[in-house]
């Protein structure tokens, strides 16, 4: 037996792609083809499970398994996760007929971060892409977190979840962006005690020009990016411009937070079930001069100015709550919204890929040149937006802006002007320099 083991182990630890010794045996084991059925496991791949965590090793069995010129290769240098590197193959009548053929490749920056560690399960659930899409997670760390990758990586396996057929993890956005249709770039330097806005622009700025330059070499040409590491939209704006082969129109920034958010507080208002409440915009920065959008919003159907009547409450109260609403959560939580901000990266992503309800919008930033609301079209601004859910977008047009929203949008868009004055050196412009509204502006978590 003990022989037996050892044969075996050292026929699965070949190098890449050589064929087993002893497939006779071990029929079912097949690796990484683009479709694979629910998981069975066989002896062997019982076996690979084991030898194979941790690992770094891809194998083929001679039997069933596809050559080497038929496997789609691996994003070169990154490393396929333990159980991922192996796929049961299965009888053509056992694979579920219901699934689709093609792999959707998500990368995910900050992965073990605290959102991630949320936001991982959800697409793997099938929650984003639905319950026939097989997905494939490519994981991007650094060398501080490369221990704990490997742990999100093994909970991953853990979870047994269906669709999720590949895993990979690795350091070099280079080789984790290869060929991602969506980038949810979540990492960033949080800001610490003492430091100017300014820093944590010119830092994180570094942090996504570099991944700018590594999805524009390495991705889909379509790739979706949302950007959620903060500052969020100047983030956006710094990585759309180091991607010059990317469609402008595919960068976006995380404000559905900041739309959720605002739902919750007029449902309250209200008195009704927030799936009630529709046509929320947040306008301008993920910031505190943020703009939650009282007057085009809707409950059941009416002007929430008809609902609410309560007009002192709309101005004075609910503006300010949803500005700051991350600041008084990180009060009580002692960090910064993570579940609540994974649920809305996957609202986000769902109202890419599934059609907006008619007459309804949501929020995202996104570019905004040609926008019809006379803004600066050279930022990353949150706007009204709706998809016909092909993964694309269109700004909608025609909300009506009082001189209450006017003034407050203007702020939030002098602010992101002077974020971008900021980073001039990040996006190829020359005579940057720093001078934020206020002296100093602050996420919605910084109070
Ligand atoms: N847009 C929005 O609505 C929201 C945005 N956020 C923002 O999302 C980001 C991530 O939040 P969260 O997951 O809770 O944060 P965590 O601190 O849990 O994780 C952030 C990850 O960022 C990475 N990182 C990249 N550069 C640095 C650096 N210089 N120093 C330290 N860590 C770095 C780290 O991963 P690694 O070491 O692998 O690089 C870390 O795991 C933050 O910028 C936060 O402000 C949060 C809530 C809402
Ligand atoms: O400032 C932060 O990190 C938190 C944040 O963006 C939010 O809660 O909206």
């Amino acid at each position: 037996m003990a022989a037996a083991v050892a044969a075996s182990q050292a026929a699965l630890f070949k190098s890449p792609f050589q064929s087993l010794d002893s497939c006779d045996e071990q029929k079912s084991v097949k690796f990484r083809s683009t479709f694979h059925g629910s998981r069975r496991i066989s002896k062997a791949a019982r076996w690979s499970r084991h030898l194979l965590a941790g690992q770094q090793h891809r194998i083929s069995c001679s039997v069933n398994a596809p050559s080497p010129a038929q496997a789609p290769p691996l994003p070169k240098g990154a490393e396929c996760y333990g159980v991922f590197c192996v796929i049961y193959d299965l009888k053509e009548e056992e694979k579920p007929k219901s699934w689709k053929k093609k792999l959707v490749r998500v990368a995910v920056s900050g992965a073990a971060g605290t959102i991630s560690n949320h936001l991982l399960f959800k697409i793997a659930s099938g929650e984003v892409f639905g319950p026939d899409q097989p997905v494939a997670l490519n994981l991007l760390g650094s060398e501080r977190s490369k221990e704990a990758l490997e742990g999100v990586a093994m909970e991953l396996e853990d979870s047994l979840y269906p669709l999720l057929r590949e895993v990979i993890i690795g350091i070099d956005p280079y080789e984790v962006f290869r060929d991602a249709e969506w980038a949810l770039l979540i990492g960033a330097k949080p800001r610490g005690p003492g430091m100017e806005r300014a820093d944590l622009l010119d830092i994180n700025g570094q942090i996504f020009a570099a991944q700018g330059k590594a999805l524009n070499e390495v991705a889909s040409s379509n790739v979706k990016v949302v950007v959620v590491g903060n500052p969020c939209n100047t983030n956006a704006l710094i990585c759309m411009k180091n991607a010059p082969r990317i469609p402008n129109k595919n960068f976006h920034a995380l404000t559905r937070l900041d739309e959720n958010r605002a739902k919750c507080q007029l449902a309250l208002k209200a008195g009704v079930f927030y799936d009630n409440v529709s046509n929320v915009t947040i306008w301008g920065n993920h910031s505190t001069t943020q703009v939650p959008d009282f007057l085009n919003a809707k409950i059941n159907g009416r002007p929430v100015k008809e609902v609410i009547t309560d007009h002192k409450w709309l101005e004075e109260q609910f503006t300010p709550t949803v500005q700051t609403r991350g600041g008084v959560l990180i009060k009580k939580w002692g960090r910064s919204s993570a579940a609540s901000t994974a649920v809305s990266i996957v609202d986000a992503m769902k109202s890419l890929v599934q059609p907006t309800p008619p007459g309804d919008w949501f929020s995202s930033g996104v570019y905004a040149a040609g926008n019809p609301y006379g803004i600066d079209g050279d930022l990353v601004f949150s706007l009204p937006c709706r998809s016909k859910g092909d993964g694309d977008y269109e700004i909608v047009p025609g909300l009506h802006i009082d001189k209450y929203l006017y003034e407050r949008i203007k702020k939030s868009e002098d602010e992101l002007i002077a974020e971008r004055k900021c980073v001039a050196h990040l996006i190829g412009e020359e005579n940057g320099f720093c001078d934020l509204p206020g002296g100093d502006t602050m996420l919605p978590g910084e109070q």
